[in-house]
């Protein structure tokens, strides 16, 4: 085949849309992903379409993603296309590249580490153990039949991964670490609410970049209050590390980079707190928030789950955290957690921009070109997953997600390659450990209210909330 640019010409309308427009458009719903999804088989798998004046690939092509997602060699480079994005995640982890990258994920790695998790799932089980106090005094309020009330799972899932993450990030005992969270949820909503503007906004001086600035200028001085307390109680004899993220970044920061050191400055360790928080919040909550609506929708999986639970887990609600040794026998419950995220996985979209001319999947690609990865696209497609691609079908996860689909690679929710998803197993066993303690205590099923609309602004959320009518096991 002749080496050169892909366009499918009968797609001619879709690369009319603004960007942001077809990112509103594709994933909607399951229907509309479907549709969308025979549009693009139909026509081909990759095509290009324009973010304002910079070309882009579009591709659900699994073989092309994994080989631009695998590169080591910097050919594809992460980059703002949103500059809110900027304010949100500052030269963090996330989205940074090269040799800062490398330095940056050297130092807030050992946040993640096996003995970090377990002290992480402590947090997480009081955290669980005082929202599950709230949904059983709500219950009981309620005054209705069974001890049920109806609960926005966005609003509670929101609240409790920040909480959870707030505490993990600053330690559990400072008294800013509330505000910080607070700065952050105005950051997301303002970053969320701005990736609707059309992209000229983006650079004008318009009332929500003010905002954003001033959430910004905010944000920062309180973890720059924070950072100094902990510097303070070092001086006066106590411990740096506290074992926790800004623990760890303390020990790397010195206000001037040194050449050849790990080491952070002050700009950059407020901006890894930052994307600590930015990258594993809303995430977490939104696998929570999909996986309790398919376990309301199927409650013949909440039943068997629930069995699990209560067979591995007796002890549930008394708020003990659950041990390795317990997460590792609640199989369904992980199998489950997987297929939500197969189904709706919080990131439906990740990009790259290739950093000089390369051939990809045999179409040359010019330097600057955008590479868009619709990760819930490649997750239902039927060549790779089977015909049963949109169901909900856990089981296919039974002997793990290397076995799933037919590509071992297929499973993309937390990425792969060398850009992977450092809070993976942070993100899952959070979600383990709130998914066993709320199954033990309580049954649930979808309000009559709720409407299955789906949208991706940062992440996938349903459009007007997720009501769910909880239960209260205990009567
Ligand atoms: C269910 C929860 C989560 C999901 C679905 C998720 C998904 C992802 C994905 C898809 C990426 C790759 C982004 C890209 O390539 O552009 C990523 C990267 C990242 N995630 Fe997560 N994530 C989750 C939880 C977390 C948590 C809890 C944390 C930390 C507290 C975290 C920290 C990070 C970091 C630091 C990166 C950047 C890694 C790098 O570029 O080296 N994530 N995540």
């Amino acid at each position: 085949m002749e080496k050169k640019w892909l366009v499918v010409s009968h797609l001619h309308a879709q690369f009319q849309l603004p960007y942001l427009q077809a990112r509103r458009t594709l994933p909607n719903s399951q229907g509309m992903l479907t549709t969308n999804f025979q549009l693009f088989t139909c026509s081909g798998k990759t095509f290009l379409f324009w973010i304002g004046p910079i070309p882009a690939l579009f591709s659900t092509d699994l073989q092309l993603v994994k080989q631009v997602l695998a590169d080591r060699t910097g050919l594809y480079q992460k980059d703002f296309l949103v500059p809110v994005l900027n304010s949100l995640f500052g030269n963090g982890v996330v989205f940074i590249n090269g040799d800062d990258w490398k330095r940056h994920r050297k130092v807030v790695l050992p946040a993640f580490t096996h003995d970090k998790i377990k002290s992480m799932s402590a947090v997480a089980a009081e955290v669980t153990k005082q929202m599950m106090q709230q949904w059983r005094e709500q219950a009981r309020q309620s005054g209705g039949k069974g001890a049920a009330a109806e609960i926005d799972m966005i609003v509670a899932f929101n609240d409790l991964t920040s909480r959870i993450n707030g505490r993990v990030a600053f330690g559990t005992s400072h008294q800013d670490v509330e505000e910080v969270v607070a700065f952050m949820r105005k950051m997301q909503k303002l970053a969320t609410a701005a990736t609707l503007d059309p992209p000229i906004l983006w650079y004008l001086p318009t009332r929500r970049n003010w905002q954003v600035r001033r959430v910004n200028k905010q944000l920062r001085s309180k973890i720059m209050s924070i950072m100094q307390a902990r510097l303070a109680a070092m001086s006066g004899g106590g411990e740096c590390g506290n074992g926790d993220l800004l623990g760890l970044l303390l020990e790397a920061w010195t206000p001037q980079r040194r050449a050849g050191a790990e080491t952070l400055t002050t700009d950059e360790v407020v901006d890894e707190c930052k994307t600590f928080f930015a990258a594993g919040q809303e995430t977490t909550a939104t696998l929570l928030v999909w996986a309790m609506f398919l376990l309301a929708a199927h409650p013949e999986w909440q039943d068997r789950v629930r069995e699990e639970v209560l067979r591995e887990f007796p002890d549930g609600g008394a708020g003990e955290a659950p041990g390795a040794d317990v997460l590792g026998q609640l199989k369904l419950l992980h199998m489950v957690l997987l297929e939500a995220s197969r189904l709706y996985p919080p990131f439906v979209y990740i990009q790259r921009r290739a950093a000089m001319d390369v051939v990809l999947g045999g179409i040359k690609v010019p330097r600057g070109t955008v590479v868009s990865i619709p990760i819930a696209m490649l997750h239902r497609d039927r060549e790779v997953w089977g015909p049963d691609a949109d169901e909900f079908n856990p089981t296919r996860f039974e002997h793990g997600a290397a076995r799933a689909a037919k590509d071992p690679k297929a499973l993309l929710t937390f990425s792969m390659g060398p850009r992977v998803c450092t809070g993976q197993s942070f993100g899952i066993v959070e979600a383990q450990v709130a998914m066993a303690m709320i199954l033990s205590k309580f049954s649930f099923s979808l309000s009559p209210k709720y409407v299955h609309k789906p949208k991706y602004l940062l992440s996938l959320t349903p459009r007007s909330g997720m009501p769910l009518i909880v239960k209260n096991l205990d009567g």
